[in-house]
């Protein structure tokens, strides 16, 4: 069994894979080494595949090692599997490499927009040659309402994943600060995906991440589906 980390900026999630199948799914609530030994407990380790977009503890790392034969990929690691293009390859996360891999994998030759709403929400466009083209990188849901209650006296933070609200404006501060976080993040995926898909009109949309599956049901856009393994199928590529 392969034992396959995505470290992301807000959570640690872990694949057990065999063969092409993922047999169990979980997040680290930490880099303790305690939460990993309980994860482990009874589970033969061949080899553990590493994609990470944070520092990892040293102490986390050689911990890895005694278990079995550690890669950790390194962003340079995944570039020959992508067709050339004009982009700067030698700066794209390897997690939105690894999302690029795994929609190749399962559409190819078409032409594909992952959308991946995590801590920042990023935007990556795959030609049907399997070229990484382009993206955009902006603030993820969580991030827009603590920026505003971080770098404000008076803004409080709203909890806009509970919140109700049937107009599209704001009537106080915290419906004011839900169309803020929630209706603009809807609004600018929308306007982006009309963007992409005027450009390429044969366009495959997928949705992922951690606000994927809050955002979609609020999108007015028919097309989308939601691949949460995206990046686990990704990293199969790479064993
Ligand atoms: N249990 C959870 N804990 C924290 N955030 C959660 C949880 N479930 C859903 N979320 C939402 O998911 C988002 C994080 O999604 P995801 O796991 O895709 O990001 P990430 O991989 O850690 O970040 P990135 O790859 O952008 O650095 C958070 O911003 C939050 O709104
Ligand atoms: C954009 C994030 C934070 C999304 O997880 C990550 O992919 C990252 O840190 N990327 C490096 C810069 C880039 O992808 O262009």
């Amino acid at each position: 069994m392969i034992l396959c980390f995505d470290f992301g900026n807000t959570i640690k999630k872990y694949a057990f894979i065999e063969g092409q199948e993922i047999v169990l799914l979980g997040q680290l609530p930490s880099f303790n080494l305690d939460e990993i030994s309980e994860i482990l407990r009874n589970k033969l380790i061949s080899k553990i595949i590493v994609s990470s977009v944070i520092d990892i503890p040293d102490e986390f790392v050689a911990f890895l090692r005694t278990i079995g034969s550690l890669q950790i990929l390194s962003n340079s690691d995944l570039n020959p599997k992508f067709s050339r293009s004009d982009y700067n390859l030698s700066t794209l996360g390897i997690d939105r490499k690894l999302l690029a891999l795994g929609a190749i994998h399962t559409y190819p030759n078409q032409n594909i927009l992952i959308i991946s709403l995590g801590t920042c929400i990023t935007y990556n466009f795959i030609s049907n040659e399997g070229a990484f083209e382009g993206g955009i990188i902006s603030p993820g849901l969580a991030m827009r309402a603590k920026g505003m209650h971080e770098f404000t006296d008076q803004l409080p933070l709203v909890d806009w994943q509970k919140f109700k609200t049937d107009t599209f404006f704001g009537k106080n501060t915290a419906e004011n600060l839900y169309h803020g976080v929630v209706t603009a993040a809807c609004l600018e995926i929308e306007g982006f995906v009309q963007k992409f898909k005027f450009q390429t009109p044969n366009l495959r949309i997928l949705l992922c991440g951690g606000d994927a599956e809050f955002i979609h049901s609020k999108l007015k856009l028919g097309e989308l589906v939601i691949e949460q393994n995206l990046l686990w199928k990704g990293m199969v590529q790479t064993f």
